[in-house]
């Protein structure tokens, strides 16, 4: 009998990554299953933006390795086609209409959701003539992530996809990432500081401090394993992360 086995979403092996001389992120070994809504944490200067560039071929590793759906990142079409990015500060086209945002989504990629891409223009009250360069911050990394979503990959990478919206608008961004893993079968890995925001999107967890993963895998295991270590049944994922990040006190993981 053939056994299936499907490649990890992410796999590193000694991932690291150095700017002059100092390591950014050091010694990354991880193995991020798939179908799994990935909570990446961290302070600033962590390694998140490093190690989320790595990931998109976006950087060339200094040290180790790192596959991406069971192949190398970045290495062609067929590849870019299955991984949706957001970077951290939503790039669009800012001469480019809303509009022309989304015939160019559609004629460069395959899985194109075209009836998902306008109904999200359409509740998100953008004006599909407006040039992108004059939507605020918020509405630019909406468009951005709707067009990263529309796209149909098997792995969405957003980082600090919030960081710019609203508190409604980052609860909706959140449950709708949770609701697309859940119809497709997608993984998705978003940073953020807030750990609140990872708490009810996310079900698998990778802390990062001063380049180093500190702490990683399934939440519901890591906070039940705490729970019984520390013998306090109330922990919470806030608690988890800070004291991972050598922290005693509630303040929040930035
Ligand atoms: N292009 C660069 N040249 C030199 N150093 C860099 C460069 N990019 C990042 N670094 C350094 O690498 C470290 C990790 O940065 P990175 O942007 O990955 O952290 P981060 O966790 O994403 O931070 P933040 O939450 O502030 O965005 C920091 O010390 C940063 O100063």
């Amino acid at each position: 009998m053939a056994v299936v086995i499907d490649a990890p979403a992410i796999r590193t092996v000694g991932l690291g990554r150095r700017y002059r001389g100092r390591w950014a992120l050091e010694d990354c070994t991880l193995d991020i299953p798939a179908g799994r809504v990935v909570g990446l944490v961290g302070p600033n200067g962590a390694g998140k933006s490093t190690l989320l560039n790595l990931v998109m071929g976006l950087l060339a590793p200094s040290a180790g390795t790192v596959e991406v759906l069971g192949d190398r990142p970045g290495t062609g079409p067929r590849e870019l086609a299955r991984v949706g990015f957001v970077a951290q500060d939503a790039p669009v086209y800012a001469h480019l209409t809303v509009a022309d945002h989304l015939r160019f989504g559609a004629r460069l990629n395959p899985g194109w959701d075209d009836a998902y891409a306008r109904r999200r223009v359409e509740e998100l009250g953008l004006d599909p003539a407006r040039k992108a360069g004059r939507l605020s911050g918020g509405q630019r990394a909406q468009l951005a992530l709707t067009l990263a979503v529309a796209k149909r990959g098997d792995l969405l990478v957003l980082d600090e996809p919030a960081a710019s919206l609203d508190p409604l608008a980052r609860r909706e961004l959140l449950e709708s990432l949770a609701e697309a893993v859940a119809d497709r079968a997608m993984s998705v890995v978003l940073s953020s500081h807030l750990v609140s925001d990872l708490e009810h999107a996310c079900d698998h967890l990778v802390v990062l401090n001063a380049g180093r993963v500190r702490l990683t895998g399934d939440i519901g295991v890591l906070l039940a394993e705490h729970r019984a270590v520390t013998g306090n049944r109330e922990a919470d994922l806030e608690e988890l992360v800070l004291t991972h990040l050598g922290r005693t006190t509630k303040e929040t993981a930035k």
